[in-house]
This record gives C-alpha cells, sequence and structure tokens, in this order.
C-alpha cells in the first residue's frame, strides 16, 4: 500500500479486523479509521479520544459480511427493494486504494486528512447485477474533526443503469431514550415496518420508544441528532441525497440479530443519507456524487452549526 501521497493517513495497526484498513488524523487529533473491507469507516473519535460512532460487541470484523456499526455503504440497493442481497454489495467487497488520485474539485484539501478508495465490479458482480460502474470514495476529516464521505459513481456501461444509496451511519448514542432529530418534522416518510406504508410525521421532534425503520423523503440537507445525556449534537449535512433513513431495531429484534448485542439498541441509532425512495438513473459516461459531512458538537454550540448552510 502506498502511503504519504493521502495527507494525514498511515495504514491502521491498531484494527483487528482481517482487511487492510487506514486510519486518518486530523491536525487536532481527531481520527477515523477505514476498512478496505467494504470502504467502510469503522471508527471516528474526536479530539478528546471520544468514539462517536457505534460498533457492536459482537461485530464480526472478518469479511465477507460487513461490520456491524460504523458506516456501511449500501450500493447498488437499499435494503430489500430489488433482486440483490440486502443494501447491495458494495458493502462486503473489498476496496482499493484509488492509486489515480483524481481531484475533488470541490473540496479544499489543504486542512484535511483523507484517503481515496475505488470499487469496481467483479465478474462474480456482473453477473447479479450486470452494469459496469467505477465507484471513488474520498473519506476525509476537517481540521476540526468533521468526517466527509463523498462518492462519485460513473457509467461506464454502454446502457444506462439505475441504483439506490445509503450512508448507513451508526451515531453512537447516550442512551436512545434521551435522543431526538431536528429536521424531520411534518414530512412524509415511508414506513418498512408497514410495507412501504407512506405517513406524515407530526409537528414535534423525533423521539424513540420502539422499533423504528422509516425513510423520510425529500428531507432537507442538514438535521441535527440531539443527545440530551452526552450533551452532544450530531448535525448532519448531506446532498445529491434526497432521503433520510432512521432506524432502530429496540428490544425484540435486536435479539433476532446475530452480530448485535440484546441491549445495544439503547447506544445507537442509524440516521442514514440516503437515496431511497427513488433510484438515481445514470446514463452512459454519467457520473452521480453524493456527499455526506457529519460534525459532533457541544449541545449549546449546535445552532452555530446549524446556520451554516454550505457542505464541504
Ligand atoms: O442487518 P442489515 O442488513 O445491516 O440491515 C439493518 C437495517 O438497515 C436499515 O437501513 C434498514 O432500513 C432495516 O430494514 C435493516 O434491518
Amino acid at each position: 500500500m502506498s502511503m504519504g501521497r493521502y495527507a494525514g493517513m498511515t495504514t491502521d495497526p491498531d484494527f483487528s479486523g482481517a482487511a487492510q484498513a487506514v486510519l486518518l488524523r486530523s491536525p487536532r487529533g481527531a481520527t477515523a479509521r477505514v476498512s478496505l473491507h467494504g470502504g467502510q469507516v469503522v471508527s471516528w473519535r474526536n479530539d478528546r479520544d471520544e468514539e462517536l460512532l457505534f460498533t457492536s460487541s459482537k461485530a464480526i470484523l472478518k469479511p465477507p459480511k460487513a461490520m456491524r456499526g460504523g458506516i456501511p455503504i449500501c450500493f447498488p440497493q437499499f435494503g430489500n427493494c430489488g433482486t440483490l442481497e440486502r443494501h447491495g454489495f458494495a458493502r462486503n467487497r473489498m476496496w482499493a486504494l484509488d492509486e489515480e488520485h483524481q481531484p475533488f474539485n470541490h473540496t479544499d484539501n489543504s486542512s484535511r486528512a483523507f484517503v481515496d478508495l475505488i470499487l469496481k465490479p467483479s465478474e462474480e458482480d456482473l453477473k447479479c447485477w450486470p452494469h459496469c460502474f467505477e465507484f471513488r470514495l474520498r473519506i476525509s476529516l476537517s481540521k476540526d474533526g468533521d468526517l466527509s464521505l463523498v462518492s462519485r459513481i460513473r457509467n461506464v456501461n454502454g446502457k444506462p443503469f439505475s441504483f439506490s444509496f445509503a450512508y448507513h451511519t451508526y451515531l453512537s448514542v447516550s442512551d436512545i431514550s434521551e435522543v431526538r432529530i431536528e429536521g424531520l418534522e411534518t414530512l412524509d416518510y415511508l414506513d418498512n415496518l408497514s410495507q412501504r406504508e407512506r405517513h406524515t410525521e407530526q409537528g414535534d421532534a423525533i423521539t424513540f420508544e420502539s422499533e423504528v425503520d422509516r425513510v423520510y423523503v425529500s428531507s432537507p440537507n442538514v438535521i441535527a441528532v440531539l443527545d440530551h445525556e452526552k450533551k452532544r449534537t450530531f448535525v448532519i449535512r448531506k446532498d445529491g441525497l434526497p432521503d433520510t433513513v432512521v432506524w432502530n431495531p429496540w428490544e425484540k429484534k435486536s435479539k433476532m440479530i446475530a452480530d448485535f448485542g440484546d441491549e445495544e439498541y439503547k447506544q445507537t441509532l442509524c440516521v442514514d443519507a440516503a437515496a431511497a425512495e427513488r433510484p438515481i438513473t445514470l446514463r452512459p459516461g454519467e457520473e452521480w456524487t453524493g456527499k455526506l459531512e457529519v460534525s459532533a458538537v457541544p449541545s449549546t454550540n449546535c445552532s452555530d452549526h446549524l446556520d451554516q448552510p454550505g457542505i464541504m
């Protein structure tokens, strides 16, 4: 693996998974670990070394399946809406470092630690999803430790293809009953717990008392997840991704998931920037970009962050 051409990046000697991983370190000491298996962010820590993403104590760190936690990439299918394995194959594949290192024009890299990964379909992938693509993923940490993921998917096929997508983000929270989401009020959502029936959210911030599995459609590009007990707010910004998926398996479902602890539903909330309701279609030669940026800020300062409109 060539090092040094990626700012702030080294191989990760501490990662106990079987796949190779890299460690990003921001100038102020925040870190992110990225596994080449799945192109998955498996850890994100602030400059006080507090972990901000959830990893299950029962997570299986060995391929072929994605580890339970961090940020698995769902592509080319979100959920079970299609013929592929749930959430598509990208999260279960080995990614490579992108040696071509193409410039991502919209990003100022001078103060970021970053790594570029690439996924191309294997012969096996093409048998179940016969579309040639190049998926470039840049994962970066800003000077202040904000985590960003930029995906660029190019159609290198002779025919159009369509896909759905999500950054399946397992946030670490103190206790799910102390958490609320602001920014999804009054929106329509598809309820995965009742055959994707369409409902409209009430006017209040979203809180949690039971299993939730919803696709909020056409959601705003900035939302906030407030953790009252930790006095921490995650500010989630997205671009190119119309929907937000909110998932917590709660008590009964947790017990049915082999690589998830019975009580761990209390310590995590999945909030995914996604293109889930309507697929994205790319004509030959076209490229799509979908961005996610997550900041973790003390709740008292979060209004400053919510006022900042742009992403990356
Ligand atoms: O267990 P998996 O395949 O990682 O999926 C976890 C969950 O991911 C969520 O995004 C889906 O909305 C849920 O329906 C699903 O159960």
